[in-house]
């Protein structure tokens, strides 16, 4: 086997409990904004959770990244006030059948959570040409979000929620984070412990969506091509979190109704 660094080594699946593990991480993670508990999250269990986002798999392995830490209540005073402005601006481009409800929804934490980051991507990480993004420069934002997401679970594990807040207005928000130019906004996340959390999405217990069924989201051999009866599709309908006993259809009835758009 071709090895020149000694680096291989075996890659099993892992156990069963392990497995599961990973797969209720998955299941449970929620966007958080309004459980928060005031009470800080550790460095320790905070450098665990950015270890996992600096992980993440990157174009070129380029890790463009940054994790911006926000502890400080002054800074997250400024962000909830962009916040402020932007989600008055907001509200007013749904139709006027669904204002009422989204003005009913909480869709932050930032004061709340004792702990905010902001997440950024800088395209010149690896100089001009990269391994992968040579043909599609939004690679190294797609990578981004990759750190996003690894943060996201890590933190679940941890239990500690975390909120996505992208009602805000970008330009105003790197100004207040002194964000050079050249770097871009990916995320901003509200962080902190959390005493419960929804078993579905927010959303969908408020009434805005459902979950698409996975007919909708699974296509054959090409764009638009569903398969209904295809067995992966049942498969996936009693899937691993049904196993796991964390499936939507097994949580409390009274989802809202889907948004046909
Ligand atoms: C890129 C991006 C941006 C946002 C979000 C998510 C993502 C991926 N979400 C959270 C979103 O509403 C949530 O993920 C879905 O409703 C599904 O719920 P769960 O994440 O499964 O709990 C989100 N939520 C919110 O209340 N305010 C926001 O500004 C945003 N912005």
């Amino acid at each position: 086997m071709d090895d020149p660094g000694g680096a291989l080594a075996p890659s099993a699946p892992f156990s069963s409990a392990d497995r599961d593990a990973v797969y209720r991480a998955i299941f449970t993670r929620r966007d958080v904004r309004s459980q928060f508990r005031p009470d800080p999250v550790p460095d320790e269990v905070l450098a665990r959770i950015l270890d996992a986002g600096h992980h993440a798999p990157s174009v070129g392995f380029m890790q463009p990244w940054s994790f911006l830490v926000l502890r400080s209540a002054e800074t997250r005073r400024r962000v909830q006030a962009l916040f402020e402005a932007a989600n008055a601006e907001a509200a007013a481009m749904f139709p006027p059948e669904k204002q009422a409800l989204y003005r009913s929804l909480k869709l932050e934490g930032i004061v709340e959570a004792p702990l905010n980051l902001c997440i950024t991507c800088d395209p010149d990480r690896a100089g001009p040409v990269v391994l992968g993004r040579t043909h599609d420069k939004a690679m190294d934002a797609y990578s981004t979000v990759c750190a996003v997401q690894n943060i996201w679970l890590a933190a679940r594990a941890e239990g500690v929620g975390i909120g996505w807040v992208s009602i805000l207005d970008g330009a105003r928000l790197k100004q207040i984070l002194a964000i050079p130019p050249r770097v871009t906004l990916v995320a901003y996340l509200c962080l902190g412990y959390v005493q419960e959390a929804y078993t579905r999405p927010e959303l969908e217990v408020k009434g805005w969506r459902r979950r698409l069924p996975p007919e909708d989201v699974v296509h054959f051999e090409g764009w638009g091509r569903s398969l209904p009866d295809e067995p992966l599709l049942s498969l996936m309908r009693t899937g691993m979190a049904d196993r796991l006993g964390l499936g939507e259809a097994a949580c409390a009835p009274g989802a809202g109704q889907a948004d046909p758009g």
